[in-house]
């Protein structure tokens, strides 16, 4: 039966005069995993080749938790770069129970270090070795603001109370709310923001606070998962919600607040780990993700706020200034490979096997 398609198909061009061509600031990703060794050979030029800078995370095994284990996996990044590419992995620390504030001094003085994780123990892939207490953490909040270091973060409760669809909005109530206040200067983000309620409570909070949003929440709900057979290519954490939220990030994504940007979370599995009986959670985005991004913000009417979602918002909050270069999309629809290479048995992009409407010129 056919399905209406918003992520399989690219959707059937507008009668109306569109824009077939667009330039724009080069997008950043505020939010980025590349993973390591033979699969930096896939993620790192399908970043390089939209994104000037991304903010690249630690969930590697072991985490990256310290400032000399994030600049030998920023050499490795870089050695990966195709020839040319001038993309600039933006660093990571992976927090912990016992990450000491020396650290967060290391990193600041480091300028390589841009950011700091904070994964609720457990909440999601490679999170084991995560923050069990986020109170115990205050110490080094203090010193992050401090420095001025972000806190970026995976805002999910695991309490297995707490049902998972509502873990987001329980978190921001418990953990994150109370955090914000305690740390008035610290500087937050909440990483691929998948709610309402996570939408206004950054519209509410101090400045200083901000989210990240992703291509695959704007694009699915969790119908798109779960209906008609279960859609391992679309699990992810936080697991998409209801329409109602979609519609509450994509008028947060093309309203123009510069609280909101891109942050893709492109988080490649091999196919084997998602097509399985426990699947692993994360959605591959990074061969397509402006291209898609550029349908999602054209369907909502706002292609004029593209370039300040995906290339100005973020560097804003990080302290850059835009990238220098640019990028143009022109409409070209293109075939999505079934696969991309990668270790273990490769990896099925988003919209394997199906068209995006926008192609990145040459
Ligand atoms: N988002 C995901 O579903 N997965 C991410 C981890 C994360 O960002 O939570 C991954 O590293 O695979
Ligand atoms: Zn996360
Ligand atoms: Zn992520």
């Amino acid at each position: 039966m056919p399905r209406p398609d918003r992520y399989n198909a690219a959707p059937a061009r507008t009668p109306m005069r569109a824009m077939d061509r667009i330039t724009l600031i080069r997008p950043d990703d505020w939010h980025l995993h590349l993973r390591d060794g033979e699969a930096l050979a896939t993620t790192v030029p399908h970043a390089a080749a939209r994104f000037g800078r991304a903010i690249v995370m630690p969930n590697l095994r072991p985490p990256v938790t310290t400032v000399a284990a994030a600049e030998a996996y920023r050499r490795r990044i870089l050695a990966a770069r195709p020839p040319g590419a001038a993309f600039e992995p933006l660093m990571t620390l992976y927090l912990t129970d016992t990450t000491p504030p020396e650290e967060i001094a290391c990193a600041a003085a480091s300028g390589l270090v841009r950011a700091v994780k904070l994964y609720p123990a457990g909440a999601t892939t490679h999170a084991e070795a995560g923050v069990t207490d986020p109170l115990r953490l205050d110490p080094v909040l203090e010193a992050m603001a401090a420095h001025d270091l972000p806190l970026l973060v995976h805002g999910e409760v695991v309490d297995p109370e707490v049902d998972v669809f509502d873990r987001e909005a329980v978190f921001i109530d418990r953990v994150l709310g109370p955090l914000v206040e305690r740390h008035p200067r610290l500087r937050v983000v909440l990483e691929h923001v998948t709610t309402r309620h996570g939408v206004a409570f950054v519209r509410a909070a101090r400045p200083g606070v901000a989210a990240t949003i992703t291509v695959h929440h704007l694009l699915l709900n969790r119908n798109d998962l779960l209906v008609g057979g279960i859609r391992p290519h679309h699990y992810c954490l936080p697991v998409p919600k209801r329409e109602a939220d979609r519609l509450a990030l994509l008028e947060a994504a093309v309203g123009g607040d510069p609280r909101f940007f891109l942050g893709t979370d492109s988080a490649p599995h091999p196919r084997s780990a998602k097509e399985s009986a426990c699947g692993c959670a994360g959605v591959y985005t990074a061969h397509a993700a402006v291209e898609l991004l550029a349908e999602v913000f054209e369907a909502a009417g706002a292609l004029h706020r593209l370039e300040a979602f995906a290339a100005r918002h973020g560097a804003a909050f990080h302290g850059l200034a835009p990238h220098p270069d640019t990028i143009t999309l022109v409409r070209d629809p293109w075939p999505v490979p079934q696969r991309y290479p990668f270790p273990d048995g490769g990896l099925v992009p988003l919209r394997a096997g199906g068209t995006v409407a926008w192609r990145l010129a040459a």
